[in-house]
């Protein structure tokens, strides 16, 4: 038994226990926790690895993440390295150890391309020089333009294929038949859209032709009827394509120090112009600009020469080409280019620019030669170095020739070379004696319209959220006369003309 006072001591004890300067519990206080974590032993790399990796299979067991598969750019095609090796130089560094990814299939090679050239040339060798005429009668090209594939549409530098094989591009105004030319080019009538309405192409396509080169239709710069933000990426995506695919690893801020030629998987650009244009458009000059100063390899292709009447052809060659031949001079001392002439109506021009085609693309030389009629001449690659000089300095001759041709033109028509005088207020139609006016009836046709209301249509171009010009396009600018439809409807709300116009044709129809 325990006595009252033993008692006593014992409730003391336990009082005292409780008294006991406690270990107290940390506050639940951030800096608190953390010192905690601090305390305890860090987890290792691998099992917070083997953590995740649980995790990942636990899901995609159940179904939570599709199972990925693995992509394996593998080694390249000894076809394709061979032919990589056969057009040596002109393939910048292709990346093969680190590929960018591809979207869409990289082409495969049957055979190798130089075996190819040297079969087919051997039914080539007996003609050396074939004029134009020739060349248009010749039935079978060196690469079959039938076999292509549609690879890709890009609407993004950076996604851009791999560049192995050489590319060609087609470029120029909106409507001025940039897709027709293509399918005319592939032997096809409906692979690429082509509609009246500018502004229909809008990204990037990339066609693959015989396994051997790609040619790419690209959307159009100038007018179009699409949103001016769309107007303008198209624009920038042109731009940019052109450069970085010309002059892949150099920068654009600092090309004025770069002095080298174009290395790119780019070979040649092909400007189309509209032949029927007296005048050459503000769009068309910049560009023909950017072309100049940034040593881009191209060549003009008029187009729609159907549409002009075959005596009045040479005239209105001769009138482009002096036309670009002053702005160039501008900007270098000899602007050298190439012009040929095409119509996808006809085809006539098409089957001379395939073998333009090929030889730009390096699977023949070809030389636009001859100081009066325009010849070809066709080499195989395989040639000795003396014979492709002299073609070298046929081409040379040609060029020079060209100018040469302008200039008796352009004493004819000295005033006529003046950028921003159209040839109407320079009375330049009744100078000429022998050959009919150049201004063709039909044209005129489109024109009437357009001197009306060509004011009020720019400004209702400003305020109509459909149709916009490009910022290039400051200057004024002549319009259809479908185009002027279009405009008419916003005009008939926007002024008190157009509402008491569309009051009484109601009343009309009540009636
Ligand atoms: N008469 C004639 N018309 C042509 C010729 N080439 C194209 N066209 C017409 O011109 C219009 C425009 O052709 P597209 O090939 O769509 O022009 P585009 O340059 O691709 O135009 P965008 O894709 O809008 O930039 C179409 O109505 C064609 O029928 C040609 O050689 N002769
Ligand atoms: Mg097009």
């Amino acid at each position: 038994m325990l006595d009252d006072e033993s008692l006593k001591v014992n409730r003391q004890n336990t009082q005292n226990k409780i008294l006991l300067p406690q270990q107290k519990r940390p506050k639940k206080t951030a800096a608190n926790y953390f010192v905690q974590k601090l305390d305890q032993k860090p987890r290792s790399e691998k099992s917070i690895l083997e953590q995740q990796k649980n995790m990942q299979k636990n899901l995609m067991d159940h179904g939570f993440i599709p199972k990925k598969q693995k992509k394996e750019h593998g080694p390249l095609d000894p076809n394709q390295v061979k032919l990589v090796n056969y057009l040596g130089k002109p393939l910048h560094k292709p990346t093969f150890s680190t590929p960018r990814p591809v979207k869409g299939e990289v082409p495969t090679l049957d055979s190798s391309a130089a075996e190819k050239v040297r079969t087919v040339f051997e039914r080539y060798n007996e003609f050396e020089f074939r004029s134009l005429e020739a060349l248009e009668m010749e039935s079978k090209p060196l690469l079959n333009f039938r076999r292509h594939t549609f690879l890709r549409s890009f609407d993004n530098i950076n996604h851009l294929p791999n560049p192995i094989l050489p590319e060609v591009a087609i470029i120029g105004r909106s409507n001025v038949g940039k897709s027709s030319l293509v399918n005319r080019l592939l032997n096809s009538r409906k692979l690429v859209r082509v509609s009246s309405t500018p502004g229909r192409t809008q990204t990037l396509n990339y066609f693959s032709v015989s396994d051997a080169f790609h040619i790419v239709d690209m959307p159009g710069y100038g007018y179009a009827k699409a949103p001016l933000n769309m107007v303008r990426q198209w624009h920038k995506l042109v731009q940019d394509y052109i450069f970085c695919r010309t002059y892949p690893n150099v920068k654009i801020e600092e090309f004025e120090y770069y002095k080298e030629k174009p290395y790119g998987p780019l070979k040649m650009v092909y400007w189309l112009l509209d032949c029927r244009r007296d005048s050459i458009k503000q769009t068309d000059r910049r560009f023909f600009e950017f072309l100049l100063k940034k040593r881009i390899n191209f060549c003009v292709v008029l187009t729609k020469m159907d549409k002009i009447k075959s005596a009045e052809t040479e005239r209105i060659v001769a009138l482009i080409v002096n036309q670009l031949y002053e702005l160039g001079k501008k900007i270098t001392k000899v602007p050298q280019f190439d012009v040929l002439r095409t119509s996808s109506l006809n085809d006539t021009g098409v089957n001379v620019l395939k073998y333009k085609i090929m030889s730009d693309v390096g699977y023949l030389s070809l030389v636009m030669g001859g100081d009066d009629e325009m010849q070809l001449k066709l080499t195989p690659l395989y040639l000795s170095n003396e014979d492709l000089q002299k073609s070298k300095e046929l081409a040379a001759t040609y060029r020079t020739s060209a100018t040469k041709k302008g200039e008796i033109v352009r004493t004819k028509l000295e005033q006529d070379i003046r950028m921003g005088q159209k040839r109407e207020d320079l009375g330049l139609v009744e100078e000429v004696e022998d050959e009919s006016p150049v201004v063709r009836k039909s044209y005129k046709k489109d024109k009437k319209p357009i001197k009306k209301v060509k004011q009020r249509i720019g400004l209702l171009a400003q305020d109509n959220p459909y149709v916009h010009r490009t910022h290039f396009l400051d200057d004024k600018v002549n319009r259809t006369s479908s185009q002027y439809k279009s405009y008419r409807k916003v005009h008939m709300f926007n002024t008190k003309k157009g509402r008491n116009m569309t009051r009484k044709k109601r009343k009309g129809k009540r009636k």
